[in-house]
Formats: structure tokens, sequence, C-alpha cells
């Protein structure tokens, strides 16, 4: 089936478009009025993931409501830590928490590569009837978290502001670390080409916590894991979005993908020169703007639109958009994105 709109991936191709594509990370599940009403049908996050036909519709409804360029399927990055044997709990207001981490090679031999096939089979599913529903009306993103990004939550266990536990283990346990990144990484690429055979046309791989590690630790145990997944999938174009990881940009433009997503702290002429011209470029509005006046937006809108230059870009915010962000505000940046022509 050929997709109606396919400017997100003709954007990703460096093919010319007729306008810049624009969504938004983390746009299903957190903004949403219509998203509380579906949640608030269920037990809680974790249930409404494991219900396909539900997380199918919260995976549409940016799309209906918002009028994005491309859904992201209604999912979480911590499927994976679960598939390989720790499971996790979504408390309200505090986040995901495991009960049990890895701390030792005894831990480690507890847990075991994931088969999406059978373990995630609750996300295939969802992606086959999203894609039904969406009727090729615009592409379905898939994704998976970063290695690092995964390690840091299995073995610190919830989320944490310095990851300390994790990064100790980088210092004190290499091996041990090596043994463990390679897992998920092993588990992270046959969850993606999973997600490709059900439908997923483009992927993304989010390294949330890439930022707090040290260049050289970043190359050793972030960068060197994110590329073999790149290596590994060249079935549909993979996007890179590294939190914080400007000290890698330059390193970032030797990847085997297509788009390398920049966070708002990143300078985009400087992210252009260290990147090259062979990527396209996402993002990468301060989430925060999204709090100012309908007009603010739209001058902040364009100016980035401007400095991106129209070509070999898909606009976004910087990261996610925070869960009080107005819905109407969103609209704007998203129909500024739409009404501008380079
Ligand atoms: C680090 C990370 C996580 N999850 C994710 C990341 C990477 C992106 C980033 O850096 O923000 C990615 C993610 N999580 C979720 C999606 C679904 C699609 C989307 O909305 O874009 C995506 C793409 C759903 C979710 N993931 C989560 C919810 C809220 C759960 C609830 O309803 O209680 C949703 C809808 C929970 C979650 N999941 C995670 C945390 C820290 C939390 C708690 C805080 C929060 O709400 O974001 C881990």
């Amino acid at each position: 089936m050929t997709l109606k709109n396919d400017l997100l991936i003709r954007a990703a191709k460096g093919e010319k478009v007729e306008r810049v594509p624009v969504w938004l990370m983390r746009q299903a599940g957190r903004i949403l009025p219509e998203y509380r009403k579906v949640r608030n049908s269920v037990s809680g996050f974790i249930e409404l993931a494991k219900t396909p036909e539900l997380a199918a519709e919260v995976t549409i409804q940016p799309v209906d409501i918002l009028g994005v360029d491309a859904a992201i399927i209604f999912s979480d990055i911590l499927v994976i830590p679960e598939a390989m044997g720790l499971p996790y709990q979504m408390i309200e207001k505090k986040g995901p928490w495991f009960e049990n981490t890895i701390q030792s090679a005894s831990d480690l031999s507890k847990i075991r590569i994931a088969e999406p096939e059978e373990d995630l089979d609750y996300v295939l599913e969802a992606i086959k009837i999203t894609k039904k529903e969406l009727d090729s009306r615009v592409p379905l993103i898939g994704f998976a978290g970063a290695p690092w990004t995964i390690f840091s939550y299995m073995v610190e266990g919830s989320g944490s502001k310095t990851f300390s536990k994790a990064k100790k283990m980088l210092y004190s346990e290499p091996e041990l670390s090596h043994q463990l990144l390679d897992m998920i990484t092993k588990s992270t690429i046959s969850y993606l080409k999973a997600q490709i055979k059900a439908g997923a046309n483009i992927v993304q791989i989010f390294d949330s916590w890439a930022g707090i590690l040290s260049p050289e630790q970043y190359e050793t145990f972030g960068l060197k894991y994110i590329s073999d997944i790149c290596d590994a999938i060249d079935e549909v174009p993979v996007t890179v979005f590294a939190k914080g990881a400007f000290f890698a940009r330059q390193q970032m433009g030797a990847l085997n993908c297509e788009t390398i997503g920049l966070d708002w702290n990143m300078s985009i002429a400087e992210s252009r020169q260290l990147i090259g011209d062979t990527k396209t470029l996402q993002g990468n509005m301060d989430p925060c703007v999204l709090y100012s006046d309908d007009k603010d937006i739209e001058a902040h809108t364009i100016k980035m639109l401007e400095t991106f230059g129209g070509h070999r870009h898909i606009a976004n915010l910087g990261h996610g958009v925070y869960p009080d962000i107005d819905p109407g505000k969103v609209k704007v940046f998203i129909e500024t994105v739409k009404n501008w022509r380079a």
C-alpha cells in the first residue's frame, strides 16, 4: 500500500518535499483529553499498552486531532526489559519501577534475549491494527530505546537524576556491562525488525540518557551498540535521537542511519556542520516554547524552520511534549510548520 502522505519518509531519505513534515515526540498519551478518557477505562498504562485495539486507538488520536504527519505506536521503551525477564510497573506520578534489577553476573544469567514474536506480540498486534485503521493516511513510526538507556533502567530499577548506579557499573564492571548491552542490542534488533514486518514505516531509537555519559564512555557503551542496530536495519529509514549527546554529533554523522534528532541545546547550524549533508535532521524547538502565546510560538517555529532551511528537515520538538501543554498550542506549532514554505 502506498502512503497518501509520505512526506516524513521522503524527508528522511533526503528526497524533495513540498513542505516540511511535522510530528511530536510523545504525542500519544500525554496531552490529549481524549487519551485520558481511554486511559481511565483501564487499570493503567500497562494494560492500555497490552490491549492492541486501545493502543491503536490512542496511536491514531494525534493524527485525527492534531493533524501530525506521522503516528508513533503507543507503547514504551521499557517493554524490552520486560521481554528479557525484568517486569516493570508504572507508578502514578513517579514513573517506571522494576522489582528485580541487574547487579551481578548471577542476575544476568537469569535474563534472556527477547523473542518479540512471543514476548511482544501485543505491540506487533497493535501495529497491525493501527496500520489497518490508518489506511495509509500517514506513516507509522516504530521505536525502541537505545541499549544504554535500557541498560540504565535495568540496573537502576527506576528513573534517576544521575543514573550513578548504571554509570558505576560501566566503570567497575565493563565486561558485565558489555554482556548486558549486547543482549539488549540483540533483543532490540529483532524487536525493530518485527515492528517493521508488522508494518512500521520508519523506526526511531531513543537514547534519552546519552547526555549523562562522558564522550569516551558514550563511544564505548552507547554509540557502538546504536551503530550495530543501524547496521542491522536496512528495511526502512532509521532515526537516532540521543538526548544531550552534543559531543557525539560528528560521530553520529557516520552512523548507518537516515535521520539524527537534535535536542534544543544543539545549535542547528553547528549540528549541520558537524553531522554533514548526508543526514536528515529532526527537531528541535524547546518544548517550553509551547507555554508561550500563539504569536510567540509562531515566531519561534518560523525561526527554527528558516534556520534548518526546509531541506532534509523533519520538524519536531527537542524532546517529548510536556504533559501539561495545551493541545491548542501544539496545534499552533503544527499549523505553522504546515503553512511555511522554504
Ligand atoms: C525514557 C523513555 C520512557 N519512555 C519513552 C522514553 C524515551 C523518550 C523520552 O526520553 O521521553 C518513550 C515513550 N513512552 C511512551 C511512548 C509512546 C508514544 C508517544 O507518546 O510518543 C514513547 C515513544 C508512552 C508512555 N510512557 C509512559 C507513559 C505514562 C504512563 C501513564 O499513563 O501512567 C506513556 C503514555 C511512562 C514512562 N515511560 C518512561 C518514563 C520515564 C515514564 C514516566 C514519565 C512519563 O509519563 O513520561 C520511559
